[in-house]
């Protein structure tokens, strides 16, 4: 990738327009893989052409399953069954992508062959043992680098299903573990701390395979097969969060952003925005392949700093970023606790934005599990985004309102889960300009 710094000023005038954002990431990464796994031939409308769920694509194509491209955001999948798939002699790429390697680790625990994950840099300091040591209790044999990736799966391991308590909330942990139960004898439970999003329990069910799931639970047993279906991606509601910052923070703004997904376990930044004041409606809501979708309809309102309420952390894990310049504009104090978890996602996000914000002249305190941010006037300034595609696009609304431009170091990153971003801002008003 080459480098591609940003610079973001103020804008000229207020934000206005419709923001069409891309497909959901998570349903993406999912509806790629079951359908590689399914009979049959299914088609994928919506998906989002990032780097991350790219990465995907290529590692199921690699393990001999057909994708075909008919046009851009649309996937046709020859599923080859839940045994079809073959072994790659060369490594499986997941580039930056948690979802990918965690959930593909689960699928992959269950084949007759072996195989190698490998990721970026980024990639490669995540923790793996999250997924490693319960899939070793359910039979699988997978070696990591000190808990760190690459990964070698070794194939032909007997799997059985078992009861697992998640340590932590992750769906990404949920969804390796139900993956690998496709090929386990017995049954697999998964008890989560908080209820996480339930997109792979969902379109498990959707493909045809007996499962029984409610929020926080899910069970499902060995042994069945899955039938192609067609899955409609709604639009990523971590992708309109930055736009919901950004016109809620710029005065005079009004943006509309069309059928988004609402899936309650992604919208928890549209409860903490209102709760610091935002204007923000929904309208023509409905389910669209079993998914709440609607409006999203934001105007500009002067935001307010809050406690953050601790329920709403996993449904908004990854909207922190975003909400952590909302926070340095509000009024008051924002207390964040609860959000360890964001310590280890692409970047550590509670010190790249303590760090970042601190540069552009914000008072913020850093915890282990949160941050506690004063709201002021924002100065300018140049931050790190660490490769980060969530802390690039964030320091790009911290652009929106400072008192002079905000230099973003190297955002190419930002293709992974939002291809498009600079011109969509742009589109509705942002002074977001590539700089080298
Ligand atoms: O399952 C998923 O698709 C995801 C789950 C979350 O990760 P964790 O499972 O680590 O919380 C989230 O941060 C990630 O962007 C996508
Ligand atoms: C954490 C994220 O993704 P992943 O875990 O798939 O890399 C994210 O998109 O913010």
């Amino acid at each position: 990738m080459n480098r591609l710094d940003w610079s973001s000023s103020r804008p000229r005038r207020p934000l206005h327009g419709s923001v069409r954002v891309p497909g959901d990431k998570s349903v993406s990464h999912r509806a790629l893989m079951l359908a590689a796994i399914a009979d049959g031939e299914s088609r994928i409308r919506g998906f989002l052409e990032g780097e991350d769920t790219r990465a995907t694509a290529a590692v199921l194509a690699q393990l001999g399953v057909r994708i075909e491209t008919p046009s851009a955001g649309e996937r046709v999948v020859h599923g080859v069954g839940l045994h079809g798939l073959r072994g790659s002699s060369q490594s499986l790429d997941c580039g930056n992508a948690g979802t990918g390697m965690r959930l593909l680790t689960g699928l992959l625990a269950g084949q007759a062959f072996d195989s190698s994950l490998i990721g970026d840099a980024s990639l490669s300091k995540r923790p793996m043992r999250r997924v490693t040591d319960p899939l070793a209790l359910m039979g699988a044999r997978i070696d990591t680098r000190d808990g760190l990736p690459p990964l070698q799966v070794h194939g032909g391991q007997p799997l059985h299903g078992i009861r697992y308590e998640l340590p932590v909330a992750s769906a990404q942990v949920k969804s390796a573990l139900l993956l690998a139960g496709l090929y386990g004898v017995g049954e697999t439970e998964i008890i989560e701390p908080h209820p996480t999003r339930d997109y792979t329990e969902r379109m498990l069910a959707a493909f045809g395979w007996p499962i029984a799931f409610e929020p926080g639970r899910a069970k499902l047993e060995g042994g069945h097969a899955l039938r192609a279906t067609d899955v409609n991606v709604p639009a990523d509601f971590s992708s309109a969060a930055f736009f919901l910052v950004a016109a809620s923070i710029v005065p005079g703004s009004e943006l509309r952003l069309p059928a988004v997904g609402l899936n309650p376990r992604r919208t928890g930044l549209l409860h903490a925005l209102r709760l610091m004041g935002a204007d923000i409606t929904i309208e023509h809501e409905c389910a669209s392949g079993g998914e709440p979708v609607g409006d999203l309809l934001v105007r500009h309102a002067p935001l307010h700093g809050v406690e953050l309420p601790e329920s709403l952390v996993p449904d908004m894990i990854d909207e922190f970023p975003a909400l952590f310049i909302a926070a340095s504009v509000a009024g008051g104090r924002t207390v964040i606790r609860g959000a360890a978890e964001l310590r280890v996602k692409e970047s550590d996000r509670i010190a790249t934005m303590a760090t970042g914000l601190r540069t552009l002249g914000a008072a913020i305190e850093e915890t282990p599990d949160g941050a506690i941010i004063h709201g002021g006037q924002l100065g300018s300034g140049s931050v790190e985004s660490h490769l980060d595609h969530r802390i690039a696009m964030s320091f790009a609304l911290a652009g929106l309102v400072a008192s002079g431009p905000v230099r973003i170091d190297d955002c190419s990153h930002v293709a992974t889960s939002f291809p498009g971003f600079l011109e969509l801002a742009n589109g509705c008003g942002f002074a977001l300009q590539s700089v080298s």
